[in-house]
């Protein structure tokens, strides 16, 4: 997200979440124009960053100055990465691309959610869901990578995700988000959380902690 009404309009619509991109990309925000659309943001969505390959330092900066809700991270950071941004963030995000070499799994560097995305993050191209060699990670999960309006649903039924996760599909061009499909991939995923996994499923992500402080 870029622009308040981009925020507006997926808080309007009932989004658990929204991210702002820290990593080198067209969708790239400054740290300070995050805490501007943060501060629009009611306590009941998550705000995540979303950052690739960056060093911890500049990540720990830029969550603190735009008081980010969660860090979600892209690139090939390592378990010293993890636990150094451990304590900085009570929702740690991890992103795994497949297909992958190793089997997917949840925790092993301390995060809280694994996110399986296409192997060029933010691509807009979507990785095939019908993959024989897909072994979901275990615990809770969230599907990226080339998700539209029009696809969430196939996608979920398919693959049963924790969570849905949209960039390009929801835009006009790249790097310039449509309210009107931000509106519509919501509508479609939201109507799914009747099929997603059931009982234990929370009906948010956890809320940060400075959120719940106040
Ligand atoms: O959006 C980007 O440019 C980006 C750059 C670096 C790392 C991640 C990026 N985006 C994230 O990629 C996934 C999937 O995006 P898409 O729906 O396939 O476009 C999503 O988490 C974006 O936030």
């Amino acid at each position: 997200m870029r622009t308040a009404e981009d925020v507006d309009t997926a808080v309007r619509h009932g989004a658990d979440a929204v991210g702002f991109v820290f990593a080198d990309s067209p969708r790239q925000v400054s740290a300070e124009t995050a805490r501007d659309l943060v501060r629009r943001v009611p306590d009941h969505v998550v705000t995540v960053g979303v950052f690739r390959n960056q060093d911890v330092t500049a990540v720990r900066d830029c969550a603190r100055t735009a008081g980010l809700g969660a860090i979600q991270l892209h690139g090939d950071e390592g378990p010293e990465q993890y636990a150094a941004l451990r304590s900085e963030t009570r929702t740690l995000i991890r992103s795994l691309a497949f297909p992958a070499q190793q089997p997917l799994r949840h925790g092993e560097f301390g995060e809280d959610l694994v996110l399986v995305d296409a192997p060029v993050p933010g691509s807009g191209r979507a990785w095939d869901w019908d993959t024989a060699g897909f072994a979901p990670p275990s615990g809770r999960w969230l599907l990226a990578g080339g998700l539209t309006p029009d696809n969430v649903a196939e996608a979920v039924r398919v693959l049963t995700p924790w969570g849905v996760d949209v960039s390009s599909g929801v835009e006009s061009r790249r790097g310039v988000k449509s309210p009107a499909l931000i509106e519509a991939f919501i509508k479609a995923a939201a109507a799914l959380g009747r099929v997603l996994a059931g009982p234990a499923r929370p009906a948010r992500l956890p809320r940060p902690p400075e959120a719940a402080a106040r």
